[in-house]
């Protein structure tokens, strides 16, 4: 460990800490490490450096303040191979990632955002009629609504099925991409270069690094193809690629970005809404008494009447800390994705060299003791105290409510959209359903365990079971109504439908 680095556990010759670094559920070790060596440590991979922070007040200055140098990613050659360059969420801080990280905040703006409402809450309006009919796959409808608001405002098609052929696509293009960015999937072609000359016919990664980028080329690019045709025969629906489309030189993108962009926002914002949201179903089976208040103050503000529109979060505070405290409990990204210091930094007489990895542990902050009473457990109540949820006589001014979602110049840009889904499903779940545990042939409730949670950079809890019922005969007709008042919405998002989808559309509305 060279001098000026923060401490870190004892490192072995040659190997640094390779040997004990974890592949995987890293979090929970960088936790673990963090509570003996302090917020800010240091592991050596190899002859390079990683920085680990689990420090709200380091993670402030050197995440955000000092964000123009700390906003470049770890160089990916997978990943470059897959993308050519043109994810932004793994690509370097280049002009092209500046280019496309402008294009995103010119279409995702709050107003934006705000102007699709009406299909976000179709589609919400969907997912609960889904789950009124068919409780127990609740966990594939949520994916469904997650997959199917981005392809909509997106592109201007929604996947009324989970089998709708653009979301199947999607689901396997993921897959085969996150096995590829997986940790250990490929040799260690960031540290060993040569790596990259070993032909295709001898390099499996090399083989399903071309496979993922042709199933990813034929999605992004087939709905980049169809809005252009769409906008050629005149039938603009709104979505945010028509826009892309029309301001493309303005915003200096080419066909290749246009599509990755579009693209990669789908990756961005499917399953990260669908995880909080599926997250948010094994709290309140897993924490009762949280359901139960939520839905006391949801019964206060709303009724039976009426189904709760966005507007009325204004009015309930508890729910709004129920929001928070599932970011915190268990969130979607416990360490975002890496960061790297394009140059030197010096922070608490600490060297913060030029090149290093930079981990940001905000599962270790959300779950550390100093600053929270009671870390591993949902308790909502905390935020009720502050808007950072921290326990009475700490400082937790170097948090932000919105930590969730990133730091700096590399914060998530889909925030507005994804917190419209939030909030309408958080407070639709809870006015529409009981949550109960699951039970076993003598009736007995079985124990979820709140921990099985999926591998990777952005995490989710594993397929579950639960019992959901529908609170009331009067709830159960009203979600009926909405579903079938939501068709007109989402007429102009139905085209190039599929047989079976088509068929799908109209059973789902003649009866549930
Ligand atoms: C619950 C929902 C979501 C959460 C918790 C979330 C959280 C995050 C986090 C933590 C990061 C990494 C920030 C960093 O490295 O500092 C990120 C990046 C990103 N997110 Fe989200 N996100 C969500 C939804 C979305 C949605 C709906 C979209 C798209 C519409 C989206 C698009 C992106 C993109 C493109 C990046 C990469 C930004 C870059 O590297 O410049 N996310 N998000």
């Amino acid at each position: 460990r060279e001098p000026g680095l923060p401490p870190g556990p004892p490192t072995l010759p040659l190997l640094g800490n390779l040997h004990i670094f974890p592949k995987e559920f890293a979090h929970f070790k960088f936790t673990e490490w963090a509570r003996t060596y302090g917020g800010i440590y240091s592991l050596k991979v190899g002859s390079g450096s990683a920085i680990v922070l689990t420090d709200a007040a380091a993670v402030k200055e050197l995440m955000d303040k000092r964000s123009g140098s700390t906003a470049d990613r770890p160089p990916m050659h997978v990943a470059d191979l897959v993308t050519g360059g043109l994810n932004m969420a793994v690509s370097r801080y280049s002009e092209s990632w500046r280019t496309l990280r402008k294009a995103a905040h010119t279409i995702l703006t709050s107003q934006a955002c705000t102007n699709h409402l009406p299909i976000q809450s179709a589609e919400a309006s969907q997912l609960l009629h889904d789950i009124l009919c068919c409780p127990e796959g609740f966990y594939n409808h949520i994916r469904r609504y997650g997959n199917s608001v981005i392809l909509s405002v997106l592109h201007g098609k929604r996947a009324p099925r989970y089998e709708t052929q653009e979301a199947t696509a999607f689901f396997e293009a993921q897959h085969e991409w996150e096995l590829v960015l997986e940790p250990g999937a490929t040799p260690p072609i960031d540290l060993i270069p040569i790596l990259k000359y070993v032909p295709e016919r001898w390099a499996k990664w090399k083989q399903d690094c071309s496979k993922t980028r042709k199933m990813q080329w034929r999605l992004y690019f087939g709905l980049l193809d169809e809005t252009k045709e769409r906008l050629n025969q005149g039938e603009e629906n709104g979505c945010f690629m028509e826009e892309l489309l029309a301001r493309q030189v303005e915003l200096g993108m080419n066909r290749e970005m246009t599509g990755y962009l579009g693209g990669m926002l789908i990756e961005g914002g499917s399953d990260t809404t669908a995880s909080y949201l599926q997250s948010l179903i094994l709290a309140l089976v897993a924490y009762p008494d949280a359901q139960r208040k939520a839905q006391e103050e949801i019964d206060r503000v709303i009724g039976s009447h009426r189904m709760p529109t966005l507007n009325d979060l204004e009015e309930m505070p508890y729910i709004r800390a129920m929001i928070l405290e599932n970011h915190r409990w268990r969130p979607v990204a416990p360490m975002f994705m890496p960061h790297r210091a394009l140059n030197d930094e010096e922070y608490k007489g600490f060297v913060i060299p030029q090149g290093c990895t930079i981990f940001v542990n905000i599962w270790g902050i959300f779950h550390d003791p100093e600053l929270y009473d009671d870390p591993e457990n949902f308790v909502p109540e905390r935020y009720l105290l502050n808007e950072n949820g921290t326990k009475p006589g700490t400082d937790g001014s170097d948090l932000r409510p919105n930590l969730p979602f990133g730091v700096g110049r590399r914060a998530c840009p889909g925030i507005h959209l994804a917190q419209n889904s939030i909030n309408i499903n958080a407070m639709n779940f809870v006015w529409a359903f009981n949550f109960t545990p699951d039970t076993d042939t003598q009736g007995n409730p079985i124990h979820l365990d709140t921990f099985d949670y999926t591998k990777g950079i952005g995490t989710g809890p594993r397929s579950f079971k639960c019992k959901i019922t529908p609170r009331s005969a009067e709830k159960a007709n009203i979600i009926e109504r909405e579903f079938l008042e939501a068709a007109n919405t989402f007429s102009k998002f139905e085209f190039g439908l599929s047989e079976e989808d088509k068929e799908f559309v109209m059973r789902s509305r003649a009866r549930c």
